[in-house]
């Protein structure tokens, strides 16, 4: 990070300002203001645009250098008002303020403060067929532990957490486990640590001592003998490196990922559901949309339920129940957001609780916080018949105590440092009150020392003064100074005056001076005490941020379905999906004057499993499909849907391949790419998933592309091999052919209107197969130049005269009775093929020749061009080269006929 230290005020104007206090920055925005008093200046913060929910936010030390990479790469200009030795300060004893703006240039880790994201540390142990995987959560200090038996299955647990740092043991940096995907998208740190750190005894040792248990039966760990390994070794590390407080975390938990849709990585990117593709940014994101909520805490359980979907039916129902109550009660709902809005974000103010970092300025926030609890609680009380809100209400603990320990003890302005006193009220601690009297009332005090000894003495011109030397002391002249009482203890003798003092004056000295002082220490402790006694009841805390967690999400997905016209699906446990009038919850609010147009889906278990989408470049044909896909997510995380009606059974995966990928970093070609997602999904889905298949195929050559696309449909088509609900939009028109041969598939397109050369593109899906891509009037609409179109046109013509369509139309089907489990091939048997016979076999049958799908007869007149075709990669080769190429082998082709 570029970074420079400033002497003059003029240069701090514009910046972002951090506050460096202990191991936490605060930050300012907008009007809000720090004075350095070191360097005499007053510093203005500015918004950062950013969204924030408050003025001020506690920012971990360990994470601030990311975030400020963030808003620099951003461009905004950064300053960071720290403490810092000064050599020329007493021997750097003395801190000084300085401030380092940091300007655009630098861009390193650009996640690592989002509120609304996690920030885990994970750990992954490999074993011989085995991951063992445990992380901790940063923030909240959830702790999980897991296994996994595949490569696939961890990385896209890895991507789904998306860690800052991993740390592993030497088996797993060896294994080939390839994180280069995920490093692209996110810094993520891989450390190897020491060996010793996984002896399986060390690791059980260090979390039964941690949780205080004799054994791990206890945390229900039983089962995860790799898992448990990992967390041990998480412990000691965080042990050893002490990168986070071990306070925090209070509990540990096997995650389960059996109750939670597996999303994997291409379809969490593919559906843009935290980010998009492209920009990697929230906006446009579903997440984008369903976010209103009101804490930090809210979005961050938003984000983690949006990646991971329910499957169980009750579960989604009592989330569906909580919306409908909400909006049913709107007012208590906007009353509840209210109440929301001044909560803050109380994880991370847990979190710097046990750092030991909170100041005063936290205790009050989070006072405040904690004080919007009894409200919301009553409030949630009141939604008697509701399930969910009606738990949350009665598990809400609304604390009491902790609220007015810190209104009783904790000054309304004290302030951001802990060590100038200011922070206690008065009232709370006698000691301090007297001290602070002492303080201010020093010299009242003497007075009144002096007027009682006048009167006991009848010295009248007694005086009581004070030197650096003596202190204080009590000055008779020579005149009176027989009239000096026995005890006093002479100090000083002047020409013509004593000084004098007494134990009284002696005591109300030490009092006065070193009142500052003890006073400074004396608040500190009790501060200390204060903040330690909340920090011991930090599994309430916990409890409490996590059903405002829960509350602020449903609260948001309510809102968000009553501004938008959502409607609340009817979940059944599987089988039809039956989606009337389904949006696009993202493209209907990037499309002005509500044009996005409004299409069904009905897909079910039986003779609707398989829906052929054909149509033009730029119809809608991929939007249509992630609509599917984002509507059935939608409402397996238990939220309305952008549709009239919906009844969605349950799908336990959905799949995607959508599109070119722009995976350069991997290495791979595009194509390449495409089929290994395809093959994960033919391997992983079960007739129970949804499959969103966007133009596979496309990105070889023709024919093999066709063909790969076509077996990819009669495979997912058999019901003994997969018979998972599909949506597959394509251009191959050839594929529509298939409607007649497999009884579970349907042709759509989506409809068009020609007007002469032009097309318009009305969005709508209809029954049926669209017989032209339009790819030449699309081109037009793009400014491809006119004659590069005519000479098109006129290619186009010429190769449909041996339109392969005609060909399709003979295809046979293949029905196998399979020797398949899980897509795994049993090699000892060879599938058996069942072929119906297609009608041009049959009538080459009757005049007794051999069809050119039965056995392959050699032609010499035509092979070197169809080699030669074959061979044409049309993802490599410019348009105009490959229609030229084509236009020659036509030629060819006709004058050898
Ligand atoms: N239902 C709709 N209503 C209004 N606009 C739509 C609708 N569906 C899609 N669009 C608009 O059309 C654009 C193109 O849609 P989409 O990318 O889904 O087309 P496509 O058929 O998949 O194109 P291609 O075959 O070239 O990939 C979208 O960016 C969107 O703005």
């Amino acid at each position: 990070m570029m970074q420079k230290y400033l002497e003059t005020k003029e240069e701090y104007k514009d910046c972002i300002l951090f506050y460096r206090l202990g191991d936490f920055y605060e930050m300012f925005f907008d009007d809000a203001k720090i004075v350095s008093k070191e360097l005499e200046l007053t510093l203005t913060g500015k918004s950062c645009g950013l969204e924030e929910r408050a003025p001020m936010c506690g920012v971990p030390f360990h994470a601030v250098d990311g975030y400020l990479d963030k808003l620099i790469s951003r461009g905004y200009k950064v300053a960071i008002c720290e403490q810092v030795e000064d050599p020329k300060l007493a021997k750097g004893l003395v801190k000084r303020e300085v401030v380092r703006v940091a300007t655009p240039g630098t861009n390193l880790n650009m996640q690592a403060l989002d509120e609304s994201r996690n920030n885990y540390l994970l750990c992954v142990v490999y074993t011989t067929n085995a991951y063992g995987v445990s992380y901790v959560d940063v923030t909240t200090g959830d702790y999980y532990v897991t296994e996994f038996d595949s490569e696939n299955k961890l990385l896209d647990e890895i991507g789904k957490t998306m860690p800052s740092e991993i740390i592993c043991n030497d088996s797993f940096l060896v294994s080939g486990v390839d994180l280069e995907d995920l490093r692209g998208r996110l810094k993520i740190v891989v450390s190897a640590i020491d060996p010793w750190h996984f002896d399986e005894d060390r690791c059980v040792d260090s979390l039964c001592r941690h949780f205080h248990v004799g054994s791990l039966d206890g945390l229900g760990l039983a089962d995860y003998s790799i898992g448990v390994t990992a967390a041990g070794a998480i412990m000691q590390y965080l042990e050893e490196t002490q990168k986070i407080s071990l306070d925090h975390i209070t509990t540990i938990k096997p995650y389960v990922p059996n109750s939670y849709m597996l999303l994997d990585r291409a379809t969490r990117r593919n559906l843009e559901l935290c980010e998009t593709m492209r920009e990697k940014a929230k906006r446009g994101s579903l997440f984008w949309v369903l976010d209103k909520t009101r804490t930090a805490m809210g979005a961050r359980k938003l984000r983690n339920s949006i990646e991971q979907p329910l499957l169980d039916k009750d579960q989604i129902n009592r989330r569906l129940d909580a919306i409908e109550t909400l909006n049913n009660n709107a007012i208590s709902r906007e009353e509840l957001r209210e109440y929301l809005s001044p909560i803050y974000d109380l994880e991370r103010l847990i979190s710097k609780i046990s750092y030991r970092s909170a100041n005063p300025k936290d205790l009050l926030a989070f006072r405040q916080s904690l004080a919007m609890l009894p409200p919301i609680k009553y409030l949630l009380n009141s939604f008697e018949g509701d399930k969910l809100l009606a738990s949350y209400g009665n598990d809400l603990d609304d604390m009491a105590d902790i609220c007015s320990l810190i209104t009783d003890s904790i000054d309304e302005d004290a302030p951001l440092t802990v060590r100038e006193g200011g922070m206690i009220k008065d009232g709370y601690n006698e000691e301090i009150d007297k001290l602070r009297s002492a303080k201010t009332d020093g010299k009242k005090w003497l007075a009144g020392l002096l007027e009682e000894e006048k009167e006991k003495t009848g010295i009248k011109n007694l005086k009581i003064k004070y030197n650096k030397v003596f202190g204080y002391y009590l000055e008779v002249t020579n005149s009176f100074k027989d009239l000096v009482p026995e005890d006093w203890m002479r100090k000083q003798t002047l020409a013509n005056a004593e000084r004098y003092t007494t134990p009284k004056l002696k005591e109300l000295e030490d009092t006065i001076l070193g009142a500052e002082d003890k006073l400074y220490t004396l608040e500190y402790n009790v501060f200390c005490e204060v903040r330690d006694t909340i920090y011991g009841e930090i599994g309430r805390i916990q409890k409490s941020a996590k059903i405002i967690a829960g509350v602020d999400m449903l609260a948001s997905l309510a809102v968000v379905a009553e501004q938008n016209n959502y409607v609340r699906p009817e979940i059944r446990k599987k089988g039809l999906i039956d989606i009337k009038n389904g949006r696009h919850p993202v493209v209907e609010k990037m499309i002005k004057n509500d044009m996005f147009v409004a299409n069904d889906t009905y897909l079910d278990n039986d003779k609707h499993r398989i829906s052929i989408i054909t149509g033009p470049n730029m119809a809608g044909k991929s939007t249509y499909m992630r609509q599917t896909a984002l509507i059935v997510l939608m409402a397996q995380i238990g939220s309305f849907v952008p549709a009239d009606k919906a009844v969605i059974g349950i799908v336990d995966r959905i799949f995607t391949r959508v599109g070119a990928s722009d995976d350069l970093a991997s290495g791979q070609s595009t194509f390449m790419v495409e089929m290994t997602e395809v093959a994960n999904i033919l391997r992983n889905a079960t007739k129970d998933s949804l499959i969103i298949l966007d133009e596979i195929g496309r990105g070889t050559s023709t024919f093999d592309g066709l063909g790969i696309a076509w077996s990819v449909i009669e495979h997912i088509a058999d019901k003994k091999l997969l018979g998972a609900k599909t949506l597959f939009a394509t251009h191959y028109h050839e594929l529509t052919e298939l409607e007649g041969k497999l009884d579970s598939v349907d042709n759509y397109c989506i409809a068009v209107k020609e007007q002469g050369d032009d097309i318009i593109f009305l969005r709508k899906i209809i029954k049926g197969g669209a017989d032209k891509s339009y790819g030449i009037q699309v081109a037009k609409l793009a400014g491809v130049p006119e004659n590069v179109l005519k000479r098109a046109r006129e290619i186009v013509d010429e190769l449909s005269n041996n339109d392969i369509a005609e060909k399709a139309k003979d295809i046979a089907v293949e029905y196998e009775i399979p020797d398949y489990e899980y897509g795994i091939e049993q090699q000892t048997k060879k599938p058996r093929k069942i072929r119906k016979k297609t009608e041009s076999e049959i009538e080459s049958e009757k005049m007794g020749q051999i069809s050119l799908f039965d056995g392959y007869q050699p032609n010499v007149k035509t092979d070197d061009i169809i080699y030669e075709l074959h061979d044409l990669d049309l993802s490599t080769t410019t348009p105009i080269d490959a229609m030229n190429i084509l236009y020659k082998m036509q030629t060819k082709l006709r004058e050898r006929m």
